[in-house]
């Protein structure tokens, strides 16, 4: 069974939902199980072409139209395009879901000051310029809800992705920091961590030979690698007002990975 089937159809019925990098993997799937259960959807990420391919893969699973923007979260003039857009079609945002990342293996000796940019930039400054988009209005309307992909326990650090790691745990701070200010405007920002999940993101990026990312299901407690749908049913929880009085967390998704994390020597 699909585990959004548990969701009721109409959950999100109302609600206006941008997900950042909602042309692939993770993001695609929240966005098509939240195109499902009634919100009007808008995706983005820089390719066109896995736009185009995510609206018509959306349109014939759930049988409802997403809009999609291209828009690089490093810049701040496509973000800015991005809010104008979203402002003159749907009058604003109910739900941001900051997905978009990047990431690849480098050791950190060999870390390039551009390299580390790359990074930082998609992850920590493109989640808060997009949230810094959309929460004036969430502001107005007392109802907002802002969902943050991050990593299991970034405190600790991310050996061979510490960019990343950096990143994620900027993004950590950010989630604390925005739930404890907006809570007061009936606003609620969490995170989720993903455990490993193979996406093509995942395959093109991260595994690269020697790179310590564990897709390796045996150190997995429940037995299997994730999959985006596991990610997406924490994602409705979060997002739906059977949550409406968590504020703050960054949900762990990994199958109990983070029990018994694999010893990395990057
Ligand atoms: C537990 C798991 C947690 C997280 C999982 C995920 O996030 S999964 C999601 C994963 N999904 C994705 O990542 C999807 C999106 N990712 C992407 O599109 C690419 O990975 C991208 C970020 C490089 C593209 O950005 P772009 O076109 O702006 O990049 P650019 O080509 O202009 O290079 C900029 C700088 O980075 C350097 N550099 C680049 N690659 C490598 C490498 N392999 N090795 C070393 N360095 C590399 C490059 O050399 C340059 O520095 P230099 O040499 O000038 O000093
Ligand atoms: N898969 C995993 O094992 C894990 C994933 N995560 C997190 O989950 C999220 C989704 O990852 P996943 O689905 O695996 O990865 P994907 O690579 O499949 O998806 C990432 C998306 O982000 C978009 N993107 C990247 N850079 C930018 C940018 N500068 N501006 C706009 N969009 C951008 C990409 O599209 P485009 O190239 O068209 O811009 C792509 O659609 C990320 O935040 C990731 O860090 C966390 C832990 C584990």
């Amino acid at each position: 069974m699909d585990p959004e089937d548990f969701f009721n159809p109409k959950l999100f019925d109302g609600e206006v939902a941008v997900v950042t990098g909602g042309a692939s993997g993770i993001g695609l799937r929240i966005a098509r199980a939240l195109t499902a259960r009634g919100a009007e959807v808008m995706i983005t990420s820089r390719s066109i072409e896995r736009l185009e391919a995510a609206e018509l893969e959306i349109a014939a699973r759930t049988g409802r139209i997403v809009s999609s923007l291209p828009c690089d979260v490093r810049e701040a003039d496509d973000v800015d395009r991005l809010q104008d857009f979203v402002m003159s079609r749907f009058g604003g945002a109910s739900i941001v879901v900051n997905n978009a990342a990047a990431n690849f293996f480098t050791p950190a000796e060999r870390m390039t000051r551009r390299a580390f940019d790359t990074v930082v930039q998609a992850d920590l400054y493109g989640t808060f310029a997009v949230t810094q988009a959309f929460v004036g209005h969430m502001i107005e309307q007392r109802h907002g809800n802002i969902l943050n992909i991050t990593i299991v326990q970034p405190e600790r650090g991310f050996p061979g992705f510490s960019h990343s790691g950096a990143a994620k745990a900027g993004i950590l701070s950010l989630t604390c920091s925005w739930a404890f200010e907006w809570g007061r405007h009936g606003i609620r920002v969490n995170g989720i961590a993903p455990g490993p999940v193979p996406t093509r993101g995942v395959a093109e990026n991260m595994l690269a030979t020697d790179s310590p990312f564990a897709d390796d299901a045996r150190h997995v407690p429940l037995g299997r690698l994730g999959t985006p749908e596991d990610i997406t049913s924490a994602a409705l929880f979060l997002l739906s007002p059977a949550a409406s009085w968590i504020t703050g967390v960054n949900l762990v998704v990994d199958g109990g990975l983070f029990l018994n994390p694999p010893v990395t020597d990057s």
